[in-house]
């Protein structure tokens, strides 16, 4: 066994060449072996192995900068750099993370979770090397399905600008999460499999043999440096055109070619791409077969590749997926847009049933949005499905081309709230702040999978402006659907538990835990008011009146960032109607970024639990009224 020996990519230096081939097997194992326990990014990790190995070997990190964009695919690294021992806490509460983590290696130089970074954060780094007199590499590695993303294009056309040495390894395996889309994509596919590309090499040997005189020589001195005459036919035109010296393709999982092509590149004084081409899966037959599938797996059982999913009732992305599909067959404006998450969005059955009506963008959420636009502009009822995290990548989008202009877009949030083990980089804690402040935005969320249907029949009847309805990475509550679907009235919360002595405004998964602490605090005589507070704006303002007549403490609670979210909206609203001496409390997430773990663990740790509204309520509450 080789693996047991590295601690440190020292220790994988002292190897032979041909001892990486059976440690490369050795780390597969280990990964097979380890995330059939845990879960993880299988696909992307099982793909990396011989470049994660041949940049270690080649290359002194953390001296030469590693940049992972996305992070996913970063596990060879940190099995590499000291962390094998704690795969076993891979993405649990206080365990290994599942991205790149500065606080766990000197090795990890740069955090992600979020596509598309790696390149502008390499240029930096580069910079500042030039700039402190430094000599180290920098070196991203960045997926064809990251380099989809807007802010790879941006960097590349600085890069290419500044011409300063740096490297990118593009590992291409023509899979975003889905199979990859785009002319981008389409590209590197030609390259990779090029019948012309290789003609042409053949014709330009041939030319350059016909040139007189010196032609012969040039071709014999091409032929014997003939991996460097290999890349003077460049199929990564390109790249070349901006600024780039290409390298490749390059078999990503032939290590000594690998090494070979590294080094050649590594002499250049100036920007290069390394094209390497690699199959998503590798060595493990199941997500070979369906890298989709196996790009995130949860716990599953090696032999037959079975996932342990959690079972329950349906999950609110396959109700919101089910529902559009009902609404498309009645209404042909619907189309839906995916920045690159089909399949997580639940939008496979409606790209089966409406292949015409669906666009997956590639990872490029502000093209996303404004895409989005442009279909309302024309009179079309766009669908924007997209993770609440990876919508943050829209904000100006969301302001200047759909509210500002007020175009009946709708927004499908998924992944609202905490997500559990991908951790601080993929929660959707913000997105009620940011987009409550947005005039002529209406933002929805269910308080179960039923309601989020006539959520979505409420949008699909809205036509004055765009809509946002948001809900969680979790199983629905089992709630019997109705057939029938109804628009709920714009900005009316709905009483679910009465009582006189204090309320409490949910949202969303909120409101079981709300129940939870109303039944235990009616038990000591404090009978405590529910209010599905469904519409987060507008806010149902008769309601918020009626609360401060009747003058009860009011406790607002939410899955989401307590500065400027629900609760501080309630907050405003009596503020700037001048009603004074309400007792409110807000409960939501605290001003600090929450780690991995189970959701559960995370709502302990921030303190989204019924014992918590207890408490506050019964601090709220005067002493009298809990006598009687
Ligand atoms: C801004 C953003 N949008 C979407 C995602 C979701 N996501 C995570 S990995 C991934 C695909 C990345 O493809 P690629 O870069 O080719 O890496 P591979 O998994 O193929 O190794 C996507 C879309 C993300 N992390 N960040
Ligand atoms: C790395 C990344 O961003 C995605 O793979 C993400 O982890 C998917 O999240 P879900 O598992 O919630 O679809
Ligand atoms: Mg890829």
């Amino acid at each position: 066994m080789l693996l047991e020996h590295i601690q440190q990519p020292e220790d994988l230096k002292r190897l032979t060449l041909e001892q990486l081939e059976p440690l490369a097997a050795e780390i597969r194992q280990f990964l097979v072996e380890n995330l059939s326990v845990t879960g993880g990014h299988l696909a992307p990790n099982l793909g990396v192995v011989e470049l994660t190995l041949a940049l270690h070997y080649l290359f002194d990190s953390p001296q030469d900068k590693f940049i992972f964009d996305v992070g996913h695919q970063s596990y060879v690294h940190k099995m590499l750099t000291g962390r094998m021992g704690k795969f076993n806490t891979l993405r649990k509460y206080k365990g290994l993370c599942g991205f790149v983590k500065r606080s766990e290696s000197e090795h990890d130089v740069w955090e992600a979770g979020h596509s598309s970074t790696s390149l502008s954060a390499a240029m930096g780094m580069a910079v500042a090397r030039d700039l402190s007199g430094g000599s180290n590499r920098v070196i991203a590695l960045i997926g064809d399905g990251a380099l989809t993303g807007g802010m790879a294009l941006e960097a590349l056309n600085h890069i290419g600008h500044e011409q300063r040495k740096l490297m990118v390894v593009l590992n291409d395996n023509e899979m975003s999460i889905a199979p990859n889309v785009g002319a981008l994509s389409n590209y590197l596919a030609r390259i990779r499999s090029d019948r012309h590309y290789v003609k042409a090499k053949e014709e330009v040997e041939h030319l350059i043999k016909k040139i007189p005189a010196i032609g012969g020589t040039l071709a014999k001195t091409a032929e014997r440096v003939k991996d460097s005459f290999k890349y003077l036919v460049v199929p990564g035109v390109w790249f070349e055109e901006l600024g780039f010296t290409y390298f490749g393709p390059v078999d990503g999982h032939n290590i000594q070619l690998l090494m070979e092509t590294l080094r050649q590149a590594d002499k250049v004084n100036g920007p290069v791409v390394v094209h390497v081409i690699t199959r998503k899966g590798k060595g493990y037959s199941h997500a070979e077969a369906d890298s989709h599938k196996w790009h995130g797996a949860s716990a599953y059982k090696i032999e037959s590749g079975q996932m342990l999913k959690s079972v329950g009732p349906p999950m609110y992305t396959e109700v919101f997926g089910s529902t559009l599909i009902e609404l498309a067959k009645q209404d042909k404006r619907i189309v839906a847009v995916t920045p690159a998450m089909p399949g997580g969005s639940g939008l496979t059955g409606f790209a089966k049933a409406y292949p015409d009506r669906m666009f997956d963008v590639g990872i490029a959420e502000q093209h996303a949005a404004t895409f989005c636009a442009g279909l309302a502009a024309e009179g079309l009822k766009p669908i924007y499905a997209v993770y609440s995290t990876f919508m943050q990548r829209a904000y100006d989008q969301i302001v200047h081309d759909i509210c500002r202009a007020n175009l009946n877009v709708t927004f499908a949030i998924d992944r609202a709230g905490f997500v559990g083990p991908d951790g601080e980089t993929h929660h959707g804690v913000f997105d009620i702040a940011y987009l409550r402040s947005i005039p002529n935005i209406v933002v929805m969320m269910p308080k179960d999978e039923n309601e989020l249907r006539h959520m979505m029949k409420t949008a699909l009847d809205y036509n004055e402006g765009p809509i946002a309805y948001r809900y969680p990475r979790i199983n629905g509550l089992g709630v019997p659907l109705d057939e029938t679907l109804e628009a709920i009235p714009i900005g009316t919360w709905e009483v679910v538990r009465p009582g006189a002595d204090a309320a409490i405004l949910a949202v969303g998964p909120m409101i079981p835990v709300a129940l939870e602490a109303a039944e235990a605090l009616a038990k000591e005589g404090v009978q405590v008011r529910v209010v599905n507070a469904r519409f987060i704006k507008p806010m149902d303002e008769a309601m918020l009146v009626q609360l401060a007549k009747e003058d009860i403490p009011v406790v607002t609670l939410e899955e989401g960032a307590a500065m400027g979210g629900f609760g501080s909206g309630v907050l405003e609203f009596y503020s700037l109607q001048s009603i004074y001496g309400m007792r409110i409390k807000v409960i939501g997430v605290p001003d600090y970024f929450v780690e991995h773990g189970s959701v559960k663990e995370q709502y302990e740790e921030v303190g989204l639990t019924a014992e918590r509204v207890i408490t506050d309520i019964n601090a709220l509450v005067p002493r009298r009224r809990q006598r009687a």
